[in-house]
């Protein structure tokens, strides 16, 4: 499968507001890329972008054996400049729903993304019926550029970028108007053009037969927040997770955070006189977001009939009880998801705070270290040897101390940056215990969905308070049927914890998906058995035809440890 891409800015108006996004080939979201389980995935990628540059990472495809076409700038790669062309070229060996996004800077939130579907090889089959298939890409869309974001994240005093002005179903949404006016009071009417005209932002329309089976792909790339997803009057019965299955359960609608992809099964059994809203909300957070709506609409009926129903009410945001009780019917597929290590080698525990640098700079630490990215990327340091291209004076520990008050804001906030490395031994069976805690505020401790670059993980559990490593918290894990994920939620003031093997050389970032909330320092880098890792292009590493000859000519001198 062969893609020649070119990123460029360009206006768009993707909630009928004109701004900048990020887009491929003219278009946004990006193309959807589909595959087969075992195809190579080859993308020419051209940067564009006049004065910056760009990378684009595959989430939840491991990158087995090609750690350098993880897409992540100053980890995996070098940001690809202005006017070159790198070629990302990678196998996926998994069926299942993925998306891709930048991973510099905070281009995803300006828009650069898009869907990446694998279907199973050819002669086999998924645990799971269905006639046909629906695929809704979510994010949510802010109306100030990245660019002054950013400045406010790291300026002093702090300028927090706030909620977004709109959510996007595949790249659709509308600003200050609801296509549910009829039914909610003072809302502008705006949806007759916005249906009739073939606008950026005129809303999905999703075709669907009666009394058939569809499989719905979920997936979420949101900047910030955290979606519930609902079809009017219709169960959803979820059968995939990551690029994983799981058992398959039947709910009313389903929680997203970012960097989360989902199938769920959905039979069209109701009136089939009438279309239905499908309607994704804002949790977590308190909501100051319009819910983004889309058309489920049963043919031959109009497309242009919006349903005469109210949509579904998104759950109350901080209704966490509903959160959790979703999250933890996730589980393992019988027959299909291998169970974990009996025991692990190592136990890594992040404690997430909110801290101040200086006394003033607002970041997240990861026990009390916040990430900042070197200029070399860390795969290329470290596999070389380059000790002075990291920061490694400050890496954080493999715990925290056991009297931290999670409860309480920091009672010394301050922090310090590091380059956030843990190196991991080829093979090692490594659990991760995220443990959340209060924020700077007062009784503020918020939702941080984690993401493993280059692994699936086993999620053997969610603890209410501090973990405290006894014997009750390790008897609370899951070791029978833990769902394999690649995305997993810490909930305000608990803990989750992980396993994975780390058997994939490379260099790796673990990471709250929450795009300021890694701009801030919030991840870490999981290197692993680097010597193991086969030639690095070059390209990778190095930038422009000068780097690439004095490389050839064994021209970086001095800094070899
Ligand atoms: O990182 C964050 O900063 C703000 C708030 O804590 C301070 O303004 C917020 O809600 C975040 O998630």
């Amino acid at each position: 499968r062969h893609f020649r891409w070119e990123v460029s800015n360009m206006f768009w108006s993707p909630d009928c507001e004109e701004k900048v996004v990020i887009g491929i080939n003219g278009q946004f979201p990006g193309p959807t890329i589909r595959a087969k389980a075992g195809d190579t995935i080859v993308v020419e990628l051209k940067n564009g972008l006049h004065t910056e540059g760009v990378v684009i990472h595959w989430h939840g495809i491991r990158q087995i054996g090609t750690p350098w076409a993880d897409g992540t700038a100053s980890i995996s790669q070098c940001a690809i400049n202005p006017e070159e062309t790198f070629t990302y070229r990678f196998v996926v060996d998994k069926p299942g729903t993925y998306f891709y996004h930048g991973h510099y800077g905070m281009q995803r939130a300006a828009g650069l993304y898009g869907s990446l579907i694998v279907d199973v090889a050819d002669g086999e089959e998924e645990p799971f019926k269905y006639d046909g298939e629906l695929n809704l890409l979510l994010s949510d869309w802010y109306h100030e550029s990245i660019y002054t974001q950013m400045v406010g994240l790291s300026s002093n005093p702090f300028r927090w970028i706030g909620e977004p002005q709109s959510l996007l179903i595949n790249g659709r949404g509308q600003f200050n108007c609801s296509l549910a006016a009829a039914h909610t009071p003072g809302a502008k009417q705006c949806a007759a053009a916005a249906v009739a005209g073939n606008r950026h932002c005129a809303p999905v329309v999703l075709p669907v037969l009666p009394n058939k089976t569809y499989r719905l792909r979920v997936a979420s790339t949101t900047s910030l927040a955290s979606l519930n997803l609902a079809v009017g009057n219709h169960k959803l019965t979820v059968v995939e997770a990551d690029g994983n299955y799981v058992e398959p359960f039947a709910v009313d609608d389903i929680d997203i955070y970012s960097g989360d992809s989902y199938s769920v099964l959905l039979t069209t059994d109701q009136d089939t006189s009438a279309n239905y809203w499908v309607s994704v909300g804002v949790r977590g957070r308190q909501p100051k977001t319009a819910p983004a709506l889309a058309v489920l609409n049963y043919r031959p009926n109009r497309a242009s009939a919006l349903p005469a129903a109210v949509p579904p009410a998104t759950p109350a945001w901080n209704d966490f009880a509903r959160s959790k009780a979703f999250t933890y019917r996730i589980l393992g597929r019988a027959g299909s998801t291998p169970p974990p290590p009996a025991t692990s080698d190592r136990r890594i525990e992040l404690l997430n705070t909110q801290n101040r640098m200086g006394g003033g700079h607002v970041k997240w630490s990861i026990n009390n270290v916040s990430m900042v990215l070197p200029a070399t990327p860390y795969l290329g340091a470290l596999k070389m040897g380059l000790k002075s291209a990291l920061s490694s004076s400050a890496r954080p520990a493999d715990t925290f101390g056991r009297g931290y008050d999670v409860t309480r804001p920091p009672a010394n906030p301050n922090t310090t940056v590091g380059d956030n490395v843990y190196v991991l031994a080829h093979n090692a069976t490594v659990d991760v215990v995220l443990q959340n805690a209060n924020a700077l505020a007062r009784n503020v401790s918020e939702v941080h969905p984690w993401h493993l670059h280059g692994h699936d993980f086993w999620v053997l559990g969610y603890g209410e308070g501090a973990f405290r490593g006894d014997a009750g918290d390790v008897a609370a894990l899951n070791l029978r049927n833990p769902p394999l994920r690649n995305t997993a939620v810490i909930f305000p003031y608990g803990w989750t914890a992980i396993r994975f093997v780390a058997d994939n050389p490379g260099v790796w970032a673990f990471h709250c998906h929450i795009e300021p909330h890694l701009h801030m320092g919030m991840g870490v880098i999981f290197a692993e058995a680097v010597d193991r890792v086969g030639e690095l292009p070059k390209a990778a590493v190095s930038c422009g035809a000068t780097a690439t000859a004095l490389m050839a000519g064994g021209g970086v001198a001095g800094d070899h440890v």
